[in-house]
Formats: C-alpha cells, sequence, structure tokens
C-alpha cells in the first residue's frame, strides 16, 4: 500500500516526515530508510521524521528520528521546526501557542510564529560526559590526537551527541578531513555530530557540520544549539547568538547553567508524495 509523505527542510538540511498518528510504535527498516534516502534511487533526505501519539501524557505528540543511513537519534532541531509547521498547517496546533512534543530523548516546547517560522525550548545543554556520551573525565575542552594532530573540542548533548570544534575557517580543507573521523572517534561511544565553528563576532558564528548518520549536511540544528552552548561556556560568545550555517541562519539564546536553549528560524514545505 502506497505511504504519503510530506519533504521539508529547515534551512536546507532536509526531510521526509511521515504521519504515523494512527500507526504508533513502528519501527522502520534500516535498509528501506537506506533507499529512501537515496538522493539518485529513492526521495533524498538527511532524516526521517515521524508523527505519531505522544507516549508521554504531558505532550501532544512523539516524532521519531531516523538519519540517512537508518540509525536513530534522540533529537533533531531543524526536524522539530518542520514537524511544528507540518502539526500547525493540519490544524493539529494553533499559532502562538507553547505546545509540548516529544522526541525520543524527552520533551520540547515549540512555538509556531507563522507559517514558517517556529520557535523551540530544546532543554539544557548537557555537559555531564556520561550523558553525551564521551568517554573522557570531565573537562572544558578535550583534545584528541586525529590524523597526526592535536584536534581540540567541546562536547555537550542537546539529546544527541556533539562535538564542537572551533577553527579560524569553516571554509579549511582540514575541516572536510576531520569530520568524518571525529564522528566516528571512539571518544564518542554512540558517535557524534562534529560542528565546526568559526567565531565571526561575539553574537555570530559560522558553523558547518558533519552529522552522524548522515555526513555533511547544509544545516543542523542542535549542531547551532551545540556551538552556541559551548561558545558560551567557554566567554566566546554572549547570549544571543546568530548562528550562519550553509544553507542559512538560526538564532539561538542561552543563558547559562540552568536555563533551557531556544532556537529559533524557519520551516519550509517542498513537496508532497506517496512511496
Ligand atoms: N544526525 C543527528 C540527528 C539530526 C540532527 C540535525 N539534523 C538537527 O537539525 O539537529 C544525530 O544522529 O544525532
Amino acid at each position: 500500500m502506497p505511504a504519503r509523505f510530506t519533504k521539508m527542510h529547515g534551512i536546507g538540511n532536509d526531510f521526509v516526515i511521515v504521519d504515523w498518528r494512527e500507526d504508533a510504535g513502528r519501527v522502520p527498516n534500516a535498509a528501506r530508510i537506506q533507499a529512501l534516502a537515496d538522493r539518485h534511487t529513492g526521495i533524498g533526505f538527511d532524516q526521517l521524521i515521524s508523527i505519531e501519539p505522544a507516549r508521554d501524557p504531558s505532550c501532544e505528540f512523539y516524532y521519531g528520528i531516523w538519519n540517512a543511513d537508518g540509525s536513530p537519534s534522540g533529537q533533531c532541531g531543524n526536524g522539530v521546526r518542520c514537524v511544528a509547521a507540518w502539526l500547525y498547517r493540519d490544524g493539529a496546533i494553533a499559532r502562538d501557542v507553547p505546545v509540548r512534543l516529544e522526541s525520543p530523548s524527552g520533551p520540547v516546547v515549540v512555538r509556531v510564529l507563522d507559517e514558517g517560522t517556529v520557535t523551540v525550548d530544546m532543554g539544557e545543554p548537557d555537559f555531564t560526559p556520561a550523558h553525551i556520551p564521551l568517554e573522557h573525565a570531565a573537562h572544558a575542552t578535550y583534545t584528541l590526537q586525529v590524523d597526526g594532530e592535536d584536534v581540540s573540542f567541546g562536547a555537550v548533548s542537546m539529546g544527541n551527541p556533539h562535538g564542537v570544534v572551533f577553527v579560524d575557517d569553516v571554509a579549511d580543507p582540514r575541516v572536510d578531513r576531520l569530520g568524518p573521523l571525529l564522528t566516528a572517534h571512539p571518544i564518542f561511544p554512540q558517535g557524534a555530530n562534529i560542528g565546526f565553528v568559526q567565531r565571526v563576532a561575539v553574537d555570530r558564528l559560522k558553523l558547518r557540520v558533519h552529522e552522524r548518520g548522515s555526513g555533511w549536511t547544509r544545516a543542523c540544528g542542535t549542531g547551532a544549539c551545540a556551538a552556541a552552548a559551548v561558545a558560551h561556556a567557554l566567554g566566546l560568545a554572549t547570549t544571543d547568538v546568530a548562528v550562519e550555517l550553509p544553507g542559512g541562519t538560526l538564532t539561538i539564546s542561552w543563558h547559562g547553567p540552568g536555563h533551557s536553549l531556544w532556537m529559533t528560524g524557519p520551516a519550509a514545505f517542498a513537496f508532497e508524495g506517496e512511496v
């Protein structure tokens, strides 16, 4: 039986959204996800995202997240903005009202500002190594020998694992080499999304992310959150930061430990389809 889907993106990080509200608890086959994610022989996407009935009674809906390689994830920042926009267009949630949605790593709160803009309370960044997870004692920054050079990075969980490397120029070819090596490094037992941050100003960062399970993407919402959180924690960025990714800019606001981190940005519809 053909299945309907909606193709969406958050500043170029692209998704297939499937409505499984009548179909709770499906666990999609990794090989099937890989086939659909293929940009030549499938639909093509960075992540598959399902909309399902909430398991947590305090939440309105649950959303599942799978990378292009079929691996699951605990959070997707650009994706949850698209889920909110999808539910708003469907009439399932209202505009300008905080709505709790349940991710695999726990609840977040979304608010649809207008058809194409969503703000999200992403919860508090978690720097505890065991929660990232990261195989190391807790430090402000970590240093690894990678590809014959010392690489320093910050590490944080936004519900999924992130490493954050500060560089002088995100266009440096060294970045292309280090991304996959760090994503797969054993210090991250579940892999990691690796962001390379160029500090343009105290309130403006340039960012490229090599995503676990999907590779280089045009944007990574949790990656923007992680970059802003690590930069703020290291005293390199203020509380309100514009994060410029290849696909566009996100606004991140974080007032430090004990506070939620807010992410605001676009969500766009591309097309509907059946597969
Ligand atoms: N690749 C990520 C999931 C998608 C994150 C990204 N697309 C975002 O917008 O946060 C992981 O395996 O944790």
